[in-house]
């Protein structure tokens, strides 16, 4: 059944069994309905900064409604607590406890419910710079539209977008970062709102969509956000200083201080008066004022003059406030749409994403892999420091590995040694992939795009099939132009196992550190502890009992023993190899079993990463 007044559930383009070219039909309009939300006696409350023990009420009971086809507008003093309604709104707290009613269609929602049926544009861009607009907009359709709809139909979605929001003269550009400029910040802004809309949502958020843009692009994107509303979906968005033209596109006005609604009713002239007759001394409205910077003028100054209860009580005790009141009881009184069971059995699902993992793992390859492959600003840092020392080894070394004179052991062992030493403090280079990336990790895994096992293993994909191919080439002429001994392949697998190690400990360094700073400090103090324990700068047997425990748990310890003893295992004369095995206490060690203790660090570490990265809040909100 559908609530009387209350737009239905667009229950068909939610994607009917056995329906699918209808479905897809509807899904490429792009004039899905919307969806009444309603919320009442809203309180939100985090642990207070400035009051120890005391809880800071950043909401205090707050109610209004939004309509589908509408667009309403969040404003009020900055810190007033804009942004927080939002986010409570959509679901995006992960901090605080929310209090009071939230109903969409007079449903419950759920973040299964929210991330189906809600677009979320945050107010900082997070895109990824090595794609085109195109290309942004296409993976994004791929991971988050069902894996059911045929290629075709996404690229169509991607087209109509691209149209609407006149991002077609831009569609092959590549988007850029702050160093490589890119698309423009309007562009960019589209795009965002690009990929909120490529579910086709029914109700949007946006987070100060204008800030950062000029007056003319301000007025061209929120032209085109009213134009989705047009088409029935519900928007709210946050919004600083529009312009008059932009605050002339909005229905309502929800104005907002220290928590409190002050006003809830049409945005106009009637806002204005209502504001003023709340103030004791209202501001005079000067000629230049437009009316949304007036309003946010007026009621800053009264709240810096202390009136903020004031205000929020001349609305409480307004008919306005027991008109708003009673329309809201009314609306959450009717019943809720009741969903067909498809959509309900769709919404029950508990998986964080959309696409099951292994289709994001593929899509997280084909579009950032290969790109990355491509890019020199990737290849150069990974690449270019193994073959330079790599040279620089071969070169110093030149022949000496199968010259097994006492005097020359040491020189050997120590080749060996740095040979390992190199991909752990190599490891930096895979540090910043991840922390600079944390903005868009957080919002694509808000955006539930992937779990982040999915993007560890694509990225342990990116850096694994790129040094398996640098390390055979590398490892062939260092162990040939050197001359050592023993067999190729396990050199070259003990020094790719050592250097997938560096990376996940690279990852797992950077996924505990706030920012990089620290994890660029902390890296290289951990492989530091690991040099002296790794057996060649002090032998085992002569280490302190209260720290021969490190050693065990010293990855470098089996790396060097097992290419120590892939050296001198077979050596000739016989009795030398055996000797400088046992005096490095080396003489019982199996190569491939240490290679196996590697193998296990490698899974230790990455599970280290995972737990990190799935449980550590990157972003509180
Ligand atoms: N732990 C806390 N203790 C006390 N106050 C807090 C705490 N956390 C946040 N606040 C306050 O809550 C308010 C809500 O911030 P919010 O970002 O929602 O405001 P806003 O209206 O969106 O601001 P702006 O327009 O500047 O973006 C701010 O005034 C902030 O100082």
């Amino acid at each position: 059944m559908t609530a009387k007044g209350t737009a239905p559930l667009d229950v068909e383009a939610a994607g009917a069994k056995g329906d699918d070219r209808k479905h897809y039909a509807r899904e490429k309009s792009f004039a899905p309905l919307g969806m009444r939300i309603v919320f009442k006696d809203l309180d939100y409350s985090v642990p207070s900064n400035t009051k120890k023990g005391e809880r800071a009420f950043l909401l205090k009971k707050v109610a209004g409604y939004f309509e589908p086809h509408q667009m309403a507008a969040l404003m009020g003093p900055s810190g007033s607590g804009k942004t927080t309604l939002l986010d409570v709104l959509a679901g995006r707290k992960n901090a605080g406890v929310t209090e009071g009613t939230i109903a969409f269609a007079g449903q419950k929602p759920t973040p299964q419910f929210l991330r189906r049926y809600t677009g979320y544009v945050e107010q900082f861009d997070t895109l990824l710079g090595i794609l085109t607009v195109y290309e942004m907009l296409l993976y994004t359709a791929e991971m988050k539209r069902p894996i059911s709809e045929p290629l075709e139909s996404k690229k169509q979605a991607v087209e109509d977008l691209l149209e609407k929001l006149a991002l077609n003269r831009c569609r092959d550009v590549k988007i850029g970062n702050a160093m490589a400029k890119g698309i423009s910040g309007g562009q960019a802004k589209r795009t965002n709102i690009g990929i909120a809309l490529i579910t086709n949502p029914r109700v949007l958020f946006l987070d100060e969509p204008t800030s950062g843009l000029d007056s003319f692009t301000s007025n061209e994107v929120m032209t085109m956000v009213k134009s989705l509303a047009a088409g029935g979906v519900t928007i709210c968005a946050t919004i600083h200083s529009p312009t008059s033209y932009c605050f002339s596109l909005f229905d309502s006005l929800i104005m907002l201080v220290k928590g409190s609604v002050v006003y809830f009713g049409p945005r106009g002239h009637s806002a204005i008066e209502f504001a003023q007759s709340g103030c004791s001394n209202p501001k005079e409205f000067l000629p230049g004022y437009n009316d949304a910077e007036y309003l946010v003028d007026m009621v800053t100054e009264a709240d810096i003059a202390g009136q903020s209860d004031q205000l929020a009580d001349h609305y409480a005790g307004s008919q306005l406030y027991l008109a708003n009141a009673a329309r809201i009881d009314q609306y959450l009184s009717e019943s809720a749409d009741v969903l067909p069971e498809h959509i309900q059995k769709e919404l029950a699902v508990r998986s964080a994403t959309v696409t099951p993992w292994w289709w994001g793992l593929k899509t997280l390859i084909k579009y950032r892999t290969t790109k990355n492959y491509r890019d020199g600003e990737f290849l150069g840092p990974r690449i270019g420091d193994k073959i330079l020392i790599s040279l620089l080894i071969m070169t110093l070394y030149l022949g000496i590995g199968d010259e097994l004179t006492d005097s020359n052991y040491i020189n050997i062992a120590a080749v060996l040694f740095m040979w390992c030493t190199m991909p752990a403090f190599g490891a930096a280079a895979y540090v910043p992939a991840l922390v600079l990336e944390r903005g868009l990790f957080t919002r694509e895994r808000n955006d539930g795009l992937y779990l982040v096992v999915t993007y560890l293993l694509s990225k342990m994909v990116d850096e694994l099939l790129l040094t398996a191919l640098a390390s055979l080439g590398i490892s062939a002429y260092v162990f040939y132009g050197i001359q050592l001994q023993g067999e190729w392949v396990a050199f070259w697998l003990i020094y790719y196992i050592t250097l997938s190690n560096g990376i996940v400990l690279a990852y797992f360094i950077a996924a505990i550190s706030p920012n990089l700073d620290v994890a660029n400090a902390l890296l290289p103090t951990y492989v530091v502890t690991l040099l002296f324990f790794g057996g060649f700068l002090f032998r085992f047997h002569e280490m302190p009992p209260w720290w021969k425990w490190y050693s065990y748990i010293d990855f470098l310890r089996y790396s060097w023993g097992s290419l120590m003893v892939n050296q001198f295992e077979k050596s000739n004369p016989s009795w030398l190899g055996g000797t400088v095995l046992s005096y490095y206490g080396l003489e019982n060690v199996d190569k491939w079993r240490n290679m196996g203790f590697l193998a296990l660090f490698f899974i230790v570490f990455f599970l280290f990463a995972l737990l990190t990265m799935q449980f550590k809040k990157y972003q509180s909100r």
